[in-house]
């Protein structure tokens, strides 16, 4: 029995809210919604596969409708199955949308692959009747873990938010089970980010632990004098202090800064995360990985990435994607990552879990639902499912 991609749509829709960090404003965010719609059928309905890119990139409606659908639509269907013929096969599928694109300059185009490639996951865990975490561990030869690590991000600065509403935020995640909060920094001078931090962890005393964000916005000097500020407090990570791409700036500040640091969810091909954990200074005994596979060509690339990192000698425990998408809690979940971000009051209904999942202890388990388990998810699954009918 064969499979046939029959279409592949595109809408760019709105997650804007009145946040910024310390580098951008969510004011005019948008994403790309994808739905991949098959002639497979299975329970009795046509399967679609469905994909949206993490926030903080734009929609890529453009890339998508002028170069990526149609390299999928215009291919021979047989090139795109596995070799039983039963099911698409990702990569092959990977490898259609890559032609005639140069190597190198990971940016947008990277974002475009990724959310088809959502949506092509998506398909292939339905039309073989499985969660996509358990497809993959199946894949992979290793056992599936369903509970995984999540931590509440949020933190950010808006118009008019005081410490008090800071704290009442946090303390909201704590209520909501969250072990691991993270804010933002960089956005306001360093003692006014200090006098917010340290509201924070008075709020959130021993019940959990803090991470901070500064989104990339650090010259080295400022960079470091964060880390002499931050370095006096137990902080779960310091996040992406300079430029994205500026390793030797990453590997400098390890000597100022000697407990854990995060960083890498702007970082879009397994070449760059591979040139990261070259000369990026990275430890691979405390610092953490934040790859988000939906900004950067999606699984079929992750794979890539995370043979990256073993090849350097870290462990897939040390990755805890960006995004809070559900793509990312099934990688975690069937690959053994150290677990997932989550936004538990921003980007809806993008975010977050399948219903009825609740966050206990800083995990969540994973329920069986076919494919990413975009359907246990009622508010999502009514603007996916308006794309694809
Ligand atoms: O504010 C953003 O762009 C999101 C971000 O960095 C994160 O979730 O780590
Ligand atoms: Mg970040």
């Amino acid at each position: 029995m064969s499979v046939r991609i029959l279409d592949v749509r595109e809408i760019t829709q709105p997650i804007s809210s009145p946040i910024r960090n310390a580098y951008i404003d969510f004011t005019r965010m948008t994403t790309s919604l994808v739905a991949v719609v098959t002639d497979a059928v299975r329970d009795g309905r046509r399967v679609v596969g469905y994909g949206f890119n993490s926030n903080g990139r734009y929609g890529q409606g453009g890339l998508i409708r002028e170069r990526f659908a149609p390299r999928i639509l215009e291919a021979d269907p047989a090139s795109l199955l596995d070799d039983a013929g039963a099911n698409l096969d990702p990569d092959r599928i990977w490898a259609a949308m890559m032609q005639n694109e140069k190597p190198g300059g990971h940016g947008e185009r990277s974002v475009a692959v990724g959310t088809i490639d959502m949506a092509v996951w998506d398909a292939v865990a339905k039309i073989a009747g499985q969660p996509l975490f358990r497809l993959l561990a199946e894949r992979h030869g290793v056992q599936a873990d369903p509970r995984v690590f999540v931590y509440a991000a949020g933190g950010y600065y808006y118009p008019g938010k005081d410490f008090s509403q800071l704290r009442a935020e946090m303390r909201s995640y704590l209520d909501r089970g969250y072990t691991v909060v993270k804010m933002k920094i960089g956005g306001e001078p360093i003692d006014q980010d200090r006098a917010r931090i340290e509201a924070v962890l008075t709020e959130i005393g021993s019940q959990a632990r803090l991470a901070v964000d500064a989104n990339g916005r650090f010259d080295l000097e400022t960079a470091i004098a964060y880390a002499k500020m931050l370095r006096a407090y137990d902080l779960f990570w310091y996040e992406e202090a300079g430029d994205p791409l500026d390793y030797q700036l990453q590997a400098a500040l390890a000597e100022f800064y000697p407990n854990p640091m995060a960083t890498g969810e702007n970082l879009f091909s397994h070449q760059d995360s591979r040139n990261l954990l070259r000369h990026g200074g990275m430890r691979p005994d405390r610092d953490w990985l934040q790859f988000d596979c939906a900004l950067s060509y999606g699984l079929c690339e992750y794979q890539r990435t995370l043979k990256a990192v073993r090849d350097a000698g870290w462990s897939p425990r040390r990755c805890i994607p960006h995004g809070g998408h559900q793509m990312s809690l099934n990688i975690a979940a069937g690959l053994g990552l150290g677990g997932n971000e989550s936004y538990p009051d921003l980007f809806q209904p993008y975010g977050g879990f399948p219903d009825g999942v609740r966050v206990e202890d800083g995990h969540i388990t994973m329920p069986d639902l076919p494919g990413i388990g975009f359907e246990g998810k009622s508010d999502l699954f009514r603007v996916m499912r308006a794309l694809a009918e």
